[in-house]
C-alpha cells in the first residue's frame, strides 16, 4: 500500500458500485431460484459454468475453478480426475464449497455439501461425450503430478493417440463426476453503498433436494 512505484500497491483506488438490477427477493427452493440466476447468467456471463471449488483436508484448505457440468435437484457436478490434488482430498473430507463468482452481474452463489463420485455410467457417458483431444489429455495427463517438460507431456499425448489410433479412447478409470449435494446455499446480489442482498438455504446441515421446498429454511443475512 505504501509502494508508490508499484501499480499493484495501489489497488485501493479500484472501485465498482453495484446495485443497477434492483433488490431481489427469496424464491421459493432453491433449484427454482438457481435455474433462474443461471438462466440470467449465460445470456451474460461468458463462461458462467466456471466455479471455484474449495475442499478442506487435513494439510489445510484449497480451491481452484472447475467447471460446473449439470445441476439436478441432487446437486451440482462437476469431473475432475480422482488421483488429483482435489480427488484424493475430496477422499479425505467430502465436505466441499462451491462458489459461482458472477462479477459482472454482480452476483454470487455460494454452496456447501457433500461431494460423491457419480456412477461410472454417467462418467462414461460424459467423457465420451467430450472432444478426442480432450479424452486423450484426460489419459495422458497424472493431473497434479510433476512433469519434466512440455516436450513430456506431448509424448504422452501423442502415445495416446497411438494406442488409440482407430479406437473411440475409453474414459480412464481414475477420471469422472463429483456431485455434491448441498446443505447450504447463499445467493447475493451487490447492491447500492455495499448494503447487499442476501439469502441463504439451509437443510440442517443435512444434504436435501434442491427443490424440495419443505426441507429448507431460508433467511435474510444482513451485508
Ligand atoms: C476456467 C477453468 C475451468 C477448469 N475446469 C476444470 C474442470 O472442469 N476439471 C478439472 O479437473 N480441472 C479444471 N480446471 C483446472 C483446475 O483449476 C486445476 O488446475 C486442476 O483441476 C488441478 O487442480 P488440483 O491440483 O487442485 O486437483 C479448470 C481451470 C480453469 C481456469
Ligand atoms: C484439466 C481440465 N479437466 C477438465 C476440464 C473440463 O473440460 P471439459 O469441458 O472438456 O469437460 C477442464 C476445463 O478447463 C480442465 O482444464
Amino acid at each position: 500500500m505504501t509502494d508508490d512505484r508499484s501499480p499493484l500497491s495501489r489497488l485501493s483506488d479500484q472501485r465498482v458500485e453495484y446495485g443497477a438490477r434492483g433488490e431481489v427477493a427469496a424464491g421459493t427452493d432453491p433449484f427454482t431460484f438457481f435455474s433462474q440466476w443461471y438462466a440470467e447468467a449465460q445470456a451474460e456471463i461468458r463462461e458462467p459454468n466456471a466455479m471455484l471449488l474449495a475442499t478442506a483436508s487435513d494439510s489445510g484448505p484449497d480451491a481452484r475453478i472447475v467447471l460446473l457440468k449439470g445441476v439436478d435437484p441432487a446437486g451440482f457436478t462437476f469431473f475432475t480426475n480422482y488421483t488429483s490434488a482435489k480427488g484424493l482430498q475430496i477422499a479425505a473430507d467430502a465436505r466441499v464449497a462451491l462458489v459461482l463468482p458472477w462479477h459482472d452481474m454482480h452476483r454470487q452463489v455460494r454452496v456447501q455439501g457433500i461431494a460423491t463420485r457419480t456412477s461410472a455410467a454417467v462418467s462414461d457417458e460424459y467423457f465420451a461425450a467430450r472432444p478426442r483431444g480432450a479424452q486423450v489429455g484426460a489419459r495422458a495427463s497424472h493431473q497434479s503430478q510433476p512433469v519434466d517438460s512440455r516436450a513430456a507431456m506431448h509424448a504422452a499425448f501423442d502415445r495416446v493417440e497411438a494406442e488409440f489410433a482407430d479406437a473411440e479412447v475409453p474414459r480412464p478409470e481414475q477420471w469422472g463426476g463429483y456431485t455434491v449435494a448441498p446443505h447450504r446455499i447463499e445467493f447475493w446480489q451487490g447492491q447500492a453503498n455495499r448494503f447487499h442482498d442476501r439469502f441463504v438455504y439451509e437443510s440442517a446441515d443435512r444434504p436435501a433436494a434442491l427443490d424440495d421446498a419443505a426441507a429448507w429454511t431460508v433467511a435474510r443475512l444482513d451485508p
